[in-house]
């Protein structure tokens, strides 16, 4: 990408001559915009003058060409023909529809808005007329033109076939569709609409009467009670009461009998506030006055906050992050393929030959050793089964353990996992390969009602467990992952089952991805959910981001994230992400200082390897950072590795990485290091992988998700109404490399455009020579290189290379310049 952006800017500063386009300039936009509009007002000015006019004006009509005949239309002659031909002879009243659709055309070319929802406008619009014609020439007789005679004649000829009942449903039938396919209308969702209308309508009776029976109580509270609700009011009076004792409580010093406080159901945070201060006072009985003081201060603060929060709830309802995006739809299941499968929750064959073969043979095997055993018992899931065994009493487990070659060898199988013991379970697992293993499709898991019916935040369908269960785990309580794989064994997939997993639960109001790709291939497919659940920085064109320096940016504008998300939640007296979110959708924090509604932020890097040879400690020292810290204010990391090399995966990043998922690796140590344990090794690839969130290891079968499935998910949202742009984090600015601090015009060296001239004409970009030409000190000249390198008129430093001169003349020069100033 930074080779891209390279090479565009001295395109750009290329005047070429622009090819003829149909597209309007701004100015003619707005030029033709008024035009439509005015036009538009006349013809509705005339039409609404031909109401009256239009029998008088009949006369003139066949004698437009004569200067002397006047009309009594607003547009005089004109505007009578015009009427006569579009109301009379054409559609009747229905007719004012086109008037109104030219104002709005114009309208949408004086404010620059786009185009395409015009052509909707005009059909549904052309669509009313037509069906405003023909309903209202169901009423028109010969002397009038309310449907125009267009209408008029469409109704007729329908009359002459089906009669005046055909005609009456044909026009409701008509009517329905324009309702459905235009506004969603929908029977049950109308009804919805009317009950809720009727319910906030009692509602509204319900509060205005019952200020009138407190009345007779205190004007003060009868006055706010009017402003809040009902229940508001009691809960105040029922504070007072509570307020009057707790003061009587404390003037008394020596009383330290509790009394028991009545418990009247206030809100809940006025009676936590309440339950812990009473008892302090009641048996620390310190300087009465203050202790009066904090009571009430802590209480009214409290109160006012919750009050003005219930209120605002109560008047607006819960604040809906999805409101923006009302209208998303998550991507029906029906995107994802069954993979040859049932597409339900089964789809394994079960080969009985098989497993007894493989029974006899491990009691064999055994046999031979002098281990005999109790009982067996078989767990078959889609790639592997499960055998365990209850060897005879007195057996040594790691005889069994040492035994793992000698059972593969008598197996002939590839795979072989022998885990002594079971956790929890006191039997001995040895977990041998299916020779026919069935897929796990992601459609199968996603439609699980355990992933369905899941309440987690981030859940994740992982896949399959050994016992075909499907394994669904919560990122957010994991809360990074580290996953590791040797290539071609499953970790694409696995990253595409984890983030498809998000869309198919997540809003894109509620999580955002910031997606790192040094290979350009993987994640690219994600490019079209770019508005609705990619975040970037500020300043970048593309949101997946395939370069180390823009990794590096973007890892320490997470960390700046992260901080002022930490800043929020203590603002909001909170523990985390979850808790701040409830409380600002209940509105309890007010978006004027600062608190916004915080979405998940999931950052994925696929392969790791690649970014920590290039950048090392810069790259290593904020993920470790965001790793340590990041749990609670909702950013999570997955980071994916072909090479599981302690280099790669350092001890630092290792220890703040709980969760590991291992594909097929190519080695014990590689699996030692993903796993702190061997296992991964002995893996038969193909999505078959091991899952580990603190001590226990769990097998399991990836779900399978194939490219054209995710591109069909992203195309699915992606099409759909979006954000303005992706997600903005926060700016970084890099002291180190300065180029952005340089690039401001204003703080250039007053000899920046002789230097630039002099570096164009030579078409050689080096610090001597605008020193030798503009006769300066050697650190201006290497100031000066550095701000021609920041406007992107010379390259980057390349040793004893001189820089490369990115802008070719002086004519391009100058439009560089230009346009930096306009
Ligand atoms: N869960 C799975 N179920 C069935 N087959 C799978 C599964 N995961 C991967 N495969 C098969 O393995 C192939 C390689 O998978 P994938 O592209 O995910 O590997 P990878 O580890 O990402 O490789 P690389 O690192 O080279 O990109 C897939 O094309 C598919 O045929």
């Amino acid at each position: 990408m930074a080779k891209r952006t390279a090479k565009r800017k001295p395109t750009s500063t290329k005047k070429k001559k622009k090819p003829f386009s149909w597209k309007l300039s701004r100015q003619n936009q707005i030029i033709l915009g008024s035009l439509f509009m005015l036009l538009g007002i006349a013809l509705f000015f005339s039409f609404v003058s031909s109401l009256s006019s239009w029998e008088i004006d009949q006369s003139t009509i066949t004698e437009l060409g004569r200067r002397e005949v006047q009309a009594d239309n607003a547009l005089n002659k004109f505007g009578a023909a015009l009427s006569d031909f579009l109301m009379h002879k054409g559609f009747g009243l229905a007719a004012f529809v086109i008037p109104i659709l030219i104002t709005l055309t114009g309208l949408y070319y004086f404010f620059g808005l786009t185009l395409k929802k015009l052509v909707s406008k005009w059909f549904w619009g052309l669509f009313l007329m037509m069906w405003g014609s023909i309903a209202l020439g169901f009423f028109s007789e010969p002397g009038n033109a309310l449907g125009g005679r267009v209408g008029t004649e469409i109704n007729d000829f329908l009359q002459d076939y089906t009669g005046s009942l055909g005609v009456v449903l044909t026009l409701i039938f008509v009517l329905v569709i324009a309702l459905v396919r235009l506004f969603n209308f929908a029977p049950d969702k109308s009804l919805n609409w009317v009950s809720a209308r009727l319910n906030s309508l009692l509602r509204f009776f319900q509060s205005i009467e019952l200020p009138k029976i407190d009345l007779s109580r205190n004007r003060q509270e009868v006055e706010e009670s009017f402003e809040s609700t009902a229940d508001l009011k009691s809960e105040e009076v029922e504070l007072n009461h509570l307020e009057e004792e707790v003061v009587a409580e404390t003037r008394p010093s020596p009383a330290p009998a509790p009394t028991p406080t009545p418990t009247p159901t206030p809100s809940p945070s006025t009676s936590v506030t309440l339950d812990t201060e009473i008892p302090a006072a009641a048996q620390a009985p310190a300087p009465t006055d203050e202790v009066d003081f904090k009571v009430e201060a802590v209480k009214e603060e409290k109160e006012e906050s919750v009050i003005k929060a219930e209120k605002l709830v109560k008047d607006y309802g819960e604040y809906d992050p999805r409101l923006e995006l009302g209208k998303y739809q998550f991507p029906p299941i029906k995107l994802l393929d069954s993979h040859g499968l049932d597409g339900a929750e089964g789809g394994i064959t079960i080969n009985k030959a098989e497993l007894e073969e493989n029974k006899n043979k491990i009691v064999a095997t055994l046999k031979n050793y002098k281990i005999g055993i109790a009982q067996i018992k078989a767990t078959i899931g889609p790639t592997v089964t499960l055998y365990e065994i209850v060897p005879e009493a007195g057996v040594r487990i790691s005889k069994i353990k040492n035994l793992e070659d000698d059972i593969a060898l008598s197996l002939s199988a590839l795979g072989i996992r022998i885990i002594a013991p079971i956790p929890g379970k006191g039997t001995i697992g040895i977990e041998v390969p299916n020779t026919k293993p069935s897929v796990v499709s992601m459609r199968s898991v996603i439609a699980s009602t355990k992933f369905q019916k899941s309440k987690m935040e981030l859940p994740i369908a992982f896949g399959k467990t050994i016992s075909n269960e499907t394994f669904v785990v919560d990122l957010a309580k994991m809360p990074h992952m580290l996953m590791a794989g040797a290539t071609g064994q499953g970790k694409s997939v696995g990253l595409n089952a984890v983030i498809s997993s998000l869309l198919y639960k997540k809003h894109p109001a509620e999580v955002k991805f910031v997606l790192v790709d040094p290979k350009k291939v993987e994640l690219t497919l994600y490019n079209k959910i770019e508005r609705h659940f990619l975040a970037k920085l500020p300043d970048s064109e593309e949101a997946i981001i395939t370069d180390t320096t823009k990794v590096i940016h973007t890892l320490n504008s997470l960390c700046i994230e992260m901080d002022s998300r930490y800043e929020l939640l203590k603002g909001a007296m909170v523990r985390n992400i979850k808790e701040y979110n409830q409380k600002f959708k209940a509105r309890r924090l007010n978006p004027e200082e600062g608190h916004r509604y915080l979405p998940y932020i999931v950052l994925v890097i696929d392969e790791f390897a690649d970014l920590i040879m290039t950048a090392g400690k810069e790259v290593e020292t904020p993920i470790a950072r965001l790793a340590q810290l990041a749990r609670a204010i909702g950013i999570h990391l997955i980071i994916a590795t072909q090479r599981p090399s302690v280099n790669v995966i350092t001890g630092i990043i290792k220890a703040n990485f709980p969760a590991r998922l291992a594909f097929r690796v190519t080695s014990k140590i590689d699996s030692r290091t993903i796993l702190d344990g061997p296992g991964a090794d002995q893996l038969i690839g193909r999505g078959d992988m091991l899952y580990t969130q603190g001590n226990d290891v769990t097998r399991l079968q990836c779900a399978f998700v194939d490219t054209p499935e995710v591109e069909q998910i992203t195309e699915f949202i992606g099409s759909q109404r979006a954000y303005p742009e992706a997600h903005l984090l926060p700016e970084y600015v890099d002291e180190n490399s300065g180029t952005s601090i340089d690039n401001i015009v204003s703080e250039r060296d007053s000899k920046f455009r002789d230097a630039a001239e002099v570096v164009v004409t030579a078409q050689q970009g080096s610090a001597s020579l605008i020193q030798r030409k503009l006769k300066l000190g050697y650190n201006r000249a290497g100031r000066i290189i550095d701000q021609l390198e920041a406007a992107g008129i010379v390259g980057p430093f390349e040793g004893s290379k001189a820089r490369q001169v990115l802008v070719p003349d002086m004519y391009s020069l100058e439009q560089l310049l230009e346009n930096e100033t306009t």
